[in-house]
């Protein structure tokens, strides 16, 4: 198979370099061409110009004389490559192709290409090469001709023994039978990606089981694509996990345990500092993939750890990134999307970040739509989220005043780390706490109450 330059596990070839230009084309009522530019620089190209019509071809995605339009557009601008806001059908991106005289690439295409890039772990990676595959198998015919104006020539395509990936190709594309085994060949692969995923599953159900009969509670940050998640995460752990100013950074989920002396956060006595002798609980937060709309359905499975890890968590964090201009919907994709996977949606704490981007009537505007959000930006705001951590936490917990003898004061170190701890007095008789504890621990300290 010629080399391609791609990754190993990689299907779709590395763009070529004279491609980098792109011109973007939205069609339909709905055009995000503004998200679009972010998802195509997330991936280093460059816009040099952009297209839109508000009705929807079903042959070439924009009517016949938008097309023509487009060619000139593309020719003008020195453009190597054709971005579409939509998911195409082979046929359609055959036209779009033929019409604009460039390689055209879908909004599918180009987010399956950023989680190429950004899959770090082998979970991730898999899930992406699934994704890759269930993309081209309906495209298979179309692709020969793709991958070869994308790669240079170079396009070897997933699972192919290559030998019609070399001479002529070009013009006479692989024949019926070159087809069929292709396709076979990437059913099967696809097949043993879904075994090994599914090993990976099963491994990962024995940890969360493992994890969630802990007292500890567990926060999940979800949120729209670049909202601050992973910002959040390490400003609450002190984890030094990679934050970019790229969409999809983060395809991993990942759990922090945050204890009250862990972090960079500190509580420098003030209001929303503990009193003497409190003891804040350890929680866990998770951080997970970003949401975003239109998600392309060959993506789902690589959601399947975000929608696990939000449908484990005691306490959600949506975040979003308060200074976008399209702060509504992409609090609403949120939302919906975790309706509709039936989570029961109990304790969340909606934080709106990036505050300090926004202008005081801005700022004012947004709390007034958002009472019960808590503002964030990488210098202000966490001690007040904190708090509200902490509140989701105790109201999750029955709060009691007990008092432990001294004797048994292994039942007081069992309190720390697994109940808030409002308030600790030493008497002759033992140790009176005024505390608030899981509901499992409830039980156990009954005998104690004062
Ligand atoms: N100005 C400003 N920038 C922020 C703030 N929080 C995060 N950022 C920046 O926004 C970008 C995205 O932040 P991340 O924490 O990576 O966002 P994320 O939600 O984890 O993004 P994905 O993992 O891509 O879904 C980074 O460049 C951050 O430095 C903030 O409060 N203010
Ligand atoms: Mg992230």
């Amino acid at each position: 198979m010629p080399s391609t330059g791609q990754r190993e596990y990689g299907v779709l070839p590395a763009l070529d370099g004279a491609l980098r230009g792109v011109v973007l084309v939205g069609a339909g009522e709905e055009r995000y061409l503004d998200e679009l530019a972010r998802l195509a620089q997330t991936l280093g190209l460059e816009v040099l110009g952009e297209m839109e019509q508000a009705r929807r071809d079903n042959a070439g995605y924009i009517g016949s004389g938008k097309r023509k339009e487009l060619r000139e557009l593309v020719r003008e601008v020195g453009a190597g490559m054709v971005i579409t806001d939509d998911e195409l059908t082979a046929s359609q991106a055959r036209t779009l192709e033929n019409d604009c005289d460039a390689p055209v690439v879908d909004r599918t295409e180009l987010i399956i290409r950023i989680f190429h890039e950004h899959a770090r772990d082998a979970p991730s990676k898999l899930q992406v090469e699934l994704a890759e595959l269930s993309y081209l198998l309906p495209r298979v015919r179309g692709m020969w001709r793709h991958l070869e104006r994308l790669g240079g020539g170079a396009a070897g395509s997933a699972g192919s023994s290559g030998s019609s990936a070399s001479g002529g190709r070009a013009t006479r594309g692989p024949g019926e039978q070159q087809l069929e085994y292709d396709r076979r060949q990437i059913r099967a692969r696809m097949e043993r990606l879904k075994r090994r995923l599914a090993e990976e599953e099963r491994s990962r159900a024995v940890r969360r089981s493992r994890l969630n009969s802990t007292e500890t509670p567990r926060i999940a940050l979800v949120g729209y694509t670049n909202a601050g998640k992973t910002t959040i995460l390490n400003a609450l752990s002190g984890a030094g996990r990679s934050t970019k100013d790229r969409l999809f950074e983060t395809l991993e989920t990942t759990t922090r345990l945050v204890e009250p002396t862990s972090g960079s956060y500190t509580t420098n006595g003030g209001d929303a500092g503990p009193r003497e002798g409190a003891h804040r609980p350890a929680f866990t937060v998770t951080d997970t993939v970003g949401f975003i709309r239109k998600l392309p359905t060959q993506l789902v499975e690589s959601f399947s750890s975000t929608l696990e890890a939000a449908s484990d968590a005691d306490i959600l964090l949506l975040c979003a990134d308060a200074s976008s201009p399209r702060l509504d919907e992409e609090v609403n994709t949120v939302r919906e999307t975790l309706a509709s996977s039936s989570l029961s949606l109990n304790h969340i704490i909606q934080v709106m970040n990036k505050k300090d981007l926004l202008s005081e009537g801005d700022l004012t505007r947004i709390k007034a739509r958002f009472p019960e959000a808590v503002f964030t930006d990488m210098h202000e705001g966490y001690e007040e989220l904190l708090g509200k951590i902490y509140e989701a936490i105790s109201s999750m917990r029955k709060r009691m005043e007990v008092l432990i003898p001294h004797e048994e004061y292994a039942e007081v170190a069992r309190l720390y780390g697994a109940a808030s701890i409002h308030s600790r007095e030493e008497r002759e008789s033992g140790v009176l706490l005024d505390v608030s504890v899981p509901a499992s621990m409830a039980g156990r300290y009954s005998r104690y109450l004062a």
